[in-house]
């Protein structure tokens, strides 16, 4: 399978270099030399003595772009004016804001939007809650919330280092579903408070999406606010993530004639993405998964403090293997990493079955280099979107909303999760299948569409949308 460079940053350097004694090429030359790839150039200005250009470059990480810039300086005549890193300059004051649906133009708008007339708005909900769902923006805003305990494979960052992880979920809510969303960083990361919190502020929306709250104290959360909300609640590195791991792998599974039932998968990081996929597995109908976390495969003769690996152990690893990763590597049909980067190692894949799946879905770095693994798998993905087969909960958390808003579901169940799974797989026709595409792109339009219907169906079916008539048309990516 052919990959990309894997080059992660693009860099833009304002030079200035004298004409008479320096070339470009002496510059592309330097910049290539150091790894750089030349991306774009921009003429600033030019005099006869002096040229001032913009160069953007593409390097791998920060370490090569330190590399390029000392490469640069070293050239006699070339002066750096300054550096900018493109993905900071997207983050500066932020990446989203509020925008209202009217202007307030005259003295007539303001009292409508606002005092006085909006006091008969609020008594009408007051007499009849349920009205907040055609009078405010509770039927299509979603509240993504964070204690900073988990983000990406970063760790506990904390909730003001999360925060542009969690704009960068609202933006991909609205972009890709029409769903308003809001990022809310917690600071606290004790249980029961994020539970009061998070049920304190429910009245302003129609679901809760949970992100990037680390295992355990994930699921008491979680399953509380299930209990005590009338809204879905969602704990998107969980389900988001098992939905779209098993729509990658249903397809995955046609290109290697495999079945679910026969192979033998081995999952690495027994946390809160990994328990859920292990779950959504066995619920397609995988018998034999193994899961590995920092001591290794979680088995049966051992007494584990975290209840969620007890249970673990009872429901997984059926022959009862021990040992580490590379040791219950051997014969694996698939990996499934939701754990670290670069603790799967080349020796590991090559003693795996024929046709080895490798899902590397570690962010930001994957568990094994995809291009170190390249020779070894026939089917390679990562969450990453730099490279082909991206497995990332974006193809899931925006239509499994909209479907759960446009019929009011009171929930997101299990069979709307298995229903989102098929519909994400189904995007990829038999003819479009291959090792480079097994699952579809975040910006194929279908996906959310299919989704999307497939939740409403399964939630009717279910029993838990609450909305009378099924909601008919499709989400042509108009706001709601
Ligand atoms: N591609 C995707 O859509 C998604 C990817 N992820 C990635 O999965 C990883 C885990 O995320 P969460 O489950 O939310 O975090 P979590 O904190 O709930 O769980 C992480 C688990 O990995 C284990 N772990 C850490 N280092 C390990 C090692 N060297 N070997 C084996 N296990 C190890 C931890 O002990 C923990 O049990 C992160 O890198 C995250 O970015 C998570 C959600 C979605
Ligand atoms: C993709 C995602 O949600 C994560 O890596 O945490
Ligand atoms: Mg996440």
């Amino acid at each position: 399978m052919a990959l990309p460079s894997g080059a992660t940053m693009n860099i833009t350097i304002r030079l200035q270099y004298e004409k008479d004694h320096v070339s470009f090429s002496d510059i592309a030359a330097a910049i290539g030399k150091a790894g750089g790839d030349i991306v774009g150039i921009d003429v600033i200005s030019s005099s006869k003595v002096h040229t001032v250009r913009d160069i953007t470059v593409s390097a791998l990480d920060t370490k090569q772009c330190d590399l390029i810039i000392a490469a640069l300086k070293k050239i006699q005549g070339v002066k750096i004016i300054h550096v900018s890193d493109r993905t900071f300059w997207m983050h500066i004051g932020g990446k989203i804001e509020t925008n209202s649906k009217f202007p307030i133009k005259t003295r007539d708008d303001l009292s409508r939007v606002y005092t006085p007339g909006v006091a008969r708005v609020c008594k009408a909900i007051a007499e009849d809650p349920k009205k907040a769902y055609s009078l405010t923006i509770k039927r299509n805003t979603v509240a993504v919330i964070s204690d900073g305990t988990a983000v990406l494979g970063l760790g506990n960052i904390g909730p003001y280092a999360a925060m542009p992880v969690m704009e960068g979920k609202a933006m991909l809510f609205k972009q890709f579903a029409g769903v308003d969303a809001f990022p809310i960083c917690l600071d606290t990361k004790d249980t029961e408070e994020i539970i009061q919190i998070v049920k304190a502020i429910a009245p302003a929306f129609g679901g809760i999406n949970l992100e990037d709250i680390s295992a355990p104290h994930c699921f008491e959360i979680e399953r509380r606010l299930k209990e005590e909300l009338d809204i879905p609640v969602f704990h998107d590195d969980q389900h988001g993530t098992a939905v779209v791991l098993l729509a990658g792998l249903l397809n995955a599974l046609k290109i290697v004639g495999k079945k679910l039932e026969d192979i033998k998968v081995v999952v690495t990081g027994i946390g809160a993405a990994g328990i859920a996929c292990t779950k959504i597995l066995l619920a397609a109908g995988v018998r034999n998964i193994i899961g590995v976390d920092r001591h290794g495969a979680i088995h049966r003769d051992e007494k584990y403090d975290n209840p969620y690996w007890q249970e673990y152990a009872q429901i997984t690893n059926p022959d009862n293997e021990k040992g580490s990763l590379s040791e219950v590597i051997a014969g694996a049909d698939v990996f499934i990493g939701v754990s670290a980067p670069g603790i799967l190692k080349v020796d590991d894949v090559k003693k795996m079955a024929k046709d080895p799946i490798v899902f590397a879905m570690a962010n930001p770095v994957p568990e094994i280099d995809p291009e170190l693994a390249e020779p070894y798998v026939r089917v390679m993905a990562t969450g990453r979107s730099d490279y082909p087969n991206q497995i990332n909960n974006v193809l899931c958390f925006p239509g499994i909303f909209r479907g759960a808003l446009d019929c009011r579901a009171k929930e997101i169940n299990e069979e709307m999760k298995l229903a989102a799974a098929k519909a994400i797989a189904s995007v990829v026709t038999d003819d479009e299948l291959s090792e480079t595409y097994i699952i579809p792109s975040v910006f194929n339009n279908k996906v959310v569409e299919r989704v999307r219907q497939a939740v409403i169906e399964a939630a009717y079916r279910t029993g838990v949308a609450r909305k009378d008539n099924i909601p008919l048309g499709g989400y042509s990516g108009e706001q709601r």
